[in-house]
């Protein structure tokens, strides 16, 4: 695949991710059960949150130093329903070593955040126990179905995400049963609460049944009203990390 024409920030991010790759073996070996953990956590009759260890972003630089198992364990006694664990090392301060500790920590199947340009990234987020892996659109174009397909061939879910409606039609193409809405252009880093509203009802006025989630941005119970009866989950992370008590911040934000 080429990557090189994906533009801005996320161009950088996904560059760097290449080369780290760039002699990885594909090899995905034998297929593997799917317990289909992540997707079963996300329905529910309210809106389930997956609430992020990310301890840096490249929009607002470090923003908490967080040990990825003590965080993880807040947001599950706060009340989340999943735990996305940032990977990337250069943009977002993230470690594979983390996936494994946050896998150790909690009962809640948790999320492979990263910038998957490679096969072998989906083997690692198996190998570290993650029941899902996400799977950007903005960078995967059209091979976000053969991602897909591998993803699941390893028994793990996708997160598959979208950030407008030429790459919303691609998602809904590609046979993904989760979708994502990221309210954050990740070429700009600017954010846009009114985007999940508008591409979950196009999801699901083209017929998309499975579940869906708006992501970034969020902040307070309230800004989680346009999307509370709409959405499955949002995906929650820097106002959570750099609250102070993540616990008691899970709780707050999911406090109707
Ligand atoms: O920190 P926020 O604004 O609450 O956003 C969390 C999450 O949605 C964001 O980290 C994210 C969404 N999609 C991504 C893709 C790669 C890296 C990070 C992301």
């Amino acid at each position: 695949m080429d990557f090189s024409k994906v533009p801005g920030v996320l161009g950088r991010i996904v560059a760097g991710r290449v080369q780290d790759y760039r002699d990885a073996d594909p090899d995905l070996g034998a297929p593997r059960a799917g317990e289909r953990r992540f997707e079963a956590a996300l329905r529910g009759p309210s809106l389930s949150l997956i609430a992020e260890v990310k301890r840096a972003s490249p929009s607002e630089g470090a923003i908490a130093p967080l040990d990825p198992a003590t965080a993880a364990r807040a947001y599950e006694q706060g009340g989340a329903s999943a735990i996305s664990c940032l990977t990337e090392p250069r943009h977002f301060d993230g470690h594979l070593g983390a996936l494994r500790e946050v896998v150790g920590a909690v009962a809640l199947p948790v999320l492979r955040k990263d910038f998957v340009v490679h096969p072998a990234m989906l083997r690692e987020a198996a190998d570290y126990g993650a029941s899902a892996a996400l799977l950007m659109v903005s960078v995967l174009g059209e091979a976000v179905g053969e991602y897909l397909e591998m993803a699941h061939h390893l028994g793990l879910d996708a997160l598959v995400e979208v950030h407008d409606e030429r790459e919303l039609d691609i998602a809904l193409g590609s046979g993904a049963r989760i979708l994502g809405v990221n309210n954050r252009d990740l070429t700009t880093l600017n954010i846009d609460l009114a985007v999940s509203p508008r591409l979950i009802r196009r999801a699901r006025g083209a017929g998309f049944g499975g579940v869906l989630v708006a992501e970034s941005g969020y902040r307070t119970a309230a800004d989680l009203g346009p999307v509370r009866d709409l959405a499955d989950a949002v995906l929650v992370g820097s106002s959570l990390a750099r609250s102070g008590d993540l616990a008691r911040a899970t709780r707050e934000l999911l406090a109707p």
